[in-house]
């Protein structure tokens, strides 16, 4: 056995689907956890089987989908929830139930009104009775944060004794400091004496925004098994976030733990979660915030301009983020307006910078954020005078449309002084005249991106269109403005065909 490998344990399906306005429907759920399977995932808690006929119903349909993971439910410690979960899990290829009671006296006595006896005794039967349906049984010692070490020891051991694989050990209500919990996972270690037959898991919640801390804390005390959610989300203030403890092992790799999480992928589920469970994220969450990897203040850009390694401990493309990461606001340098206007096609020999970053000043304490748009705004794109004599110039545009009128576009343009004309229809009428030009250059361009944007608001209003076309494999950016939406795009393509021409 690897003595480094952590297991993760997904519970977004489970502890994240309890939020309040986060649940899904079983369709949504089957989606969910096949990326889980994708993202390499080693357990998903799918559902609590017991609670509703819907979550019942989630835990059979995940079974059936999803053939990598463990499917998992869970159950408090009684008969009834075994066996509703037995029944949820009879089509998983590897199932296991997940049962446990309270440990800390606050619940022992204000919950159940019980001894600590008594409880052991429900702890050890409910294990005795999963182990009939499956040999893969977790125990989870609820409020484990707040229970004393010496009575969790003695019920740990009685779990395992019972059967239990796994012993969850949760902080149920965020208490732990990250040295307490720590300590908590290394006196069970010791303590224990049957704990070599048994995975520890962590399972932490972020009351005092110490989940993700605790967790690894956990790991490096003995705990082999993680328990988190995607984007952190769950009860209250939620539990421990998978991108986290995953970037986390692996940003330390010389800590020697080792998850079998395919990072690539923790972008793209992080936005389906969001999306799916109308969670939004907030901007400065690590990993997946907006901002994570957005760099806005002069001195961090040039950092990060001259070597990414800077400002950035880990590379945004290694959780599939693929963006660009320098955002020009007012509080921006040179460096930063450079690298924009380069890589929207500029040519800085051409450029007198200084002059172009006072007017880019000038603009941005007047916006947040500086766009694409702006800044080809500020160029002065979309006016062909920009390219000389050899630019291509518009010099008739006609179009036809309505309904039930199939659109209809005449355009002439101007190429090296000599004037070419073309009508072709279209599905729109700026589609007609996009055809309309593909008919005088005969070239292979491809519209690659599109947007229509007012300047301010209101139909007198001018509109301003940006536009990426695909050429030879290279991207090129055009602008365009005007009070006529299609006028405004027959200027962008065109801007766009004198970058390539
Ligand atoms: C820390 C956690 O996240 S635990 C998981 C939390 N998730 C959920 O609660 C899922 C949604 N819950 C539900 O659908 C419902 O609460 C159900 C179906 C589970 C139970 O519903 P009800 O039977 O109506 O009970 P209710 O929720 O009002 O009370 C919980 C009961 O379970 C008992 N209980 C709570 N935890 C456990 C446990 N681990 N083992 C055994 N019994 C338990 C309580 O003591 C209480 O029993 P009582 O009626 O004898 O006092
Ligand atoms: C059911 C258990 C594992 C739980 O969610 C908790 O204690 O927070």
């Amino acid at each position: 056995m690897d003595k480094n490998r952590v297991y993760v344990f997904d519970t977004t399906l489970r502890d994240g689907e309890q939020v309040p306005g986060c649940q899904l429907t079983t369709v949504e759920k089957i989606i969910v956890a096949k990326k889980l399977e994708a993202l390499g995932v080693d357990i998903i808690e799918a559902g609590f089987p017991i609670s509703s006929p819907g979550d019942f119903q989630s835990v059979v349909e995940i079974s059936k989908a999803v053939t990598e993971p463990v499917i998992c439910a869970l159950t408090r410690a009684n008969t009834t929830d075994i066996d509703a979960a037995a029944e949820a899990l009879r089509f998983a290829k590897r199932k296991r139930i997940h049962t446990g009671i309270g440990s800390s006296d606050i619940h022992i006595k204000h919950k159940f009104n019980s001894t600590r006896e008594q409880i052991v005794e429900r702890a050890v039967a409910a294990v005795k009775y999963a182990r009939k349906f499956t040999d893969d049984v977790e125990f989870f010692a609820e409020d484990a944060g707040r229970a004393d070490n010496a009575f969790l020891a003695q019920m740990i051991e009685a779990v395992i004794a019972a059967g239990a694989t796994t012993v969850n050990i949760p902080d149920t209500n965020g208490y732990c400091l990250p040295d307490q919990y720590g300590a908590k996972i290394k006196y069970l270690v010791d303590h224990v004496s049957n704990i070599d037959k048994a995975i520890i898991s962590v399972h932490c919640h972020n009351d005092l925004g110490l989940a993700t801390a605790n967790t690894i804390a956990g790991v490096m005390n003995g705990a082999r098994q993680v328990e988190c959610t995607i984007n952190g989300i769950g009860e209250r203030a939620g539990n421990t976030s998978l991108e986290e403890v995953a970037m986390i092992l692996k940003t330390h790799h010389g800590l020697g733990y080792h998850t079998n999480i395919n990072a690539k992928g923790i972008y793209d589920i992080s936005t389906l979660v969001e999306k799916m469970m109308r969670m939004p994220v907030q901007a400065n969450k690590a990993i997946v915030g907006r901002n994570a990897f957005a760099h806005s203040s002069g001195i961090h850009q040039d950092g990060v301009l001259k070597h990414r390694e800077n400002y950035e401990i880990l590379n945004p493309e290694d959780v599939g983020i693929n963006s660009n990461s320098i955002i020009l606001t007012a509080r921006s340098g040179r460096h930063a307006l450079k690298h924009h206007l380069e890589r929207l096609g500029y040519k800085m020999d051409k450029i007198n910078l200084d002059e172009v970053y006072q007017r880019f000043l000038e603009m941005a304490d007047n916006k947040k954020e500086i766009s694409d748009a702006d800044l080809q705004q500020l160029m002065g794109d979309g006016d062909d005078k920009n390219y000389g004599d050899k630019a291509i110039k518009v010099t008739l545009l006609q179009v036809v449309c309505g309904d039930p009128l199939r659109p209809m576009a005449t355009v002439k343009l101007r190429i090296n002084g000599e004037d070419r004309e073309a009508s072709a229809a279209g599905n729109g009428p700026v589609n007609a005249t996009i055809n309309a030009i593909h008919a005088i250059i005969k070239d292979d361009i491809e519209l690659d991106e599109f947007s229509i944007q007012a300047m301010h608001g209101g139909s007198e209003d001018v509109s301003k269109v940006n536009m990426r076309v695909k050429h030879n494999g290279q991207s090129f950016y055009g602008f365009g403005y005007s009070t006529d939406i299609v006028n405004a795009s027959v200027h962008a393509y065109v801007d766009a065909l004198n970058k390539i021409y």
